[in-house]
């Protein structure tokens, strides 16, 4: 029988996991079948959730108004037969985490999908190999860099500090996901203007630098305006997947007129992942679900910088969208916020060669301006790939980043 295995995090204080997985696959599924005829039970027992395994995990000690608890935690698998519902994830989400999500201390830490289930996934359309295809960049670690400070100024503003970026040598450039249309920098004029300072880098120094625009605007909308985006000859699309939804994000990806890479924001998923004890792990939501809806780019707080995460969680996001998964493509993993050039040892120890270093006030703050802060993370690319300390460099751009934020000392 296929079915998809979910595996929760539950606390008890009387530590009763036997029978809290059995109301779990009962509830989520048959509901109360005992007292069914005969007849309607057999009916009834091939819908049933599945309890796969219990493991006991040691006790925690938790501070509870102000009384120490001991605190008994287990990891629960419960497997939930495909014939159940549709495979799409709205449904398998209310299967396995619906009113589940509101009662009591439940951690949705994985689901493992069969083969019959995967196949319903687009995964990435370009993936790793297509983004980095599009660049002609193989072999090492790319830039991006973040628009900042553009809400309330024009076009000429906008292109300007879109020119300086990629002057600056970064490979990538996205809108801030706080930039919504508005009439000073309407989305299709950013799009047009933005690849018309493109195309004029490029032509001046032989350097390509992709742009990721950001789709916004209420969600029956979004298609139309995702498909006159690829008209318009966009690059890229910045997504605020978390507060639409995963299946649009999915349904942007399936769409053959669309045909372009989309970078998943994690703005709102903070509201749904950093608790112990309720909401889904990192390596889940901004992994493996946004990989299999079909994100190209996977943007997460790096565990080092203003808005951290634990490195356990982003190496568990990294972990799930490099994998080798059904038949997907990669998802880049992208580590951000609070990033300067200083970090970018520490950044390709924890990401590897295959993952986007990204900054917007690391790009912008360099006292030479933004072109001055795409050098120096370059510069620091190119030395930490070499084996050279970013101190003993002698490039300028990258010196002058040092003096100002420090070299990170590499641990792990
Ligand atoms: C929270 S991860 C997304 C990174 C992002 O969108 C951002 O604006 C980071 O900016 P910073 O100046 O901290 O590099
Ligand atoms: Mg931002």
């Amino acid at each position: 029988m296929s079915e998809i295995v979910a595996s929760y995090l539950l606390h008890d204080e009387k530590g009763n996991f036997e029978k809290k997985a059995e109301g779990i696959a009962l509830g989520l599924t048959v509901g109360s079948w005992t007292n069914l005829p005969q007849l309607e039970q057999e009916q009834l027992r091939k819908h049933k959730g599945r309890v796969v395994d219990i493991t006991p995990l040691e006790d925690c000690d938790r501070v509870n108004n102000y009384l120490e608890q001991t605190t008994k935690q287990a990891i629960v698998k419960i497997g939930y037969p495909l014939s159940n519902y549709t495979n799409d994830l709205p449904a398998i989400l209310v299967t396995v985490f619906g009113k589940l999500s509101l009662d009591g201390k439940v951690k949705l830490l994985d689901l493992e999908f069969s083969q019959e289930a995967l196949a319903a996934f687009p995964g990435p359309r370009f993936g790793i190999e297509g983004i980095r295809e599009k660049l002609k960049v193989y072999d090492r670690p790319l830039v991006m860099s973040i628009f900042k400070g553009v809400i309330g100024r024009d076009m000429d503003y906008l292109t300007e500090q879109l020119r300086a970026q990629a002057l600056g040598g970064v490979d990538l450039v996205k809108d801030d996901e706080i930039l919504f249309d508005n009439e000073l920098t309407p989305f299709e004029k950013r799009i047009t203007e933005g690849k018309k300072v493109l195309d004029e880098v490029y032509k001046e120094m032989g350097h390509r630098t992709l742009y990721a625009v950001n789709l916004t605007g209420r969600t029956f909308d979004l298609k139309e305006k995702a498909r006159k985006a690829a008209e318009l000859g966009a690059d890229a699309l910045l997504f605020n997947v978390f507060a639409y939804g995963l299946d649009v994000l999915q349904a942007l990806r399936e769409d053959d007129d669309i045909n372009l890479p989309i970078m998943a924001h994690p703005a709102v998923s903070g509201a749904l992942t950093p608790s112990e004890f309720h909401g889904f792990s990192n390596s889940l939501l901004l992994g493996k679900l946004l990989r299999l809806v079909g994100a190209d780019f996977s943007l997460f707080p790096s565990p080092y910088g203003s808005v951290a995460m634990p490195l356990e969680d982003t190496a568990g996001i990294t972990y799930e969208v490099t994998r080798p998964l059904h038949t997907y493509k990669q998802t880049f993993p992208v580590p951000s916020a609070g990033i300067h050039p200083g970090m970018v040892p520490q950044l390709i120890s924890d990401f590897g060669v295959d993952s986007i270093i990204n900054a917007g006030g690391g790009v912008h703050g360099h006292p030479d301006g933004a072109v001055g802060g795409g050098k120096a993370f370059r510069a620091a690319v190119d030395a930490t790939l070499a084996g050279q300390p970013l101190e003993d460099t002698n490039d300028e751009a990258l010196q002058k980043a040092l003096e100002l934020w420090g070299a990170v000392k590499v641990k792990g």
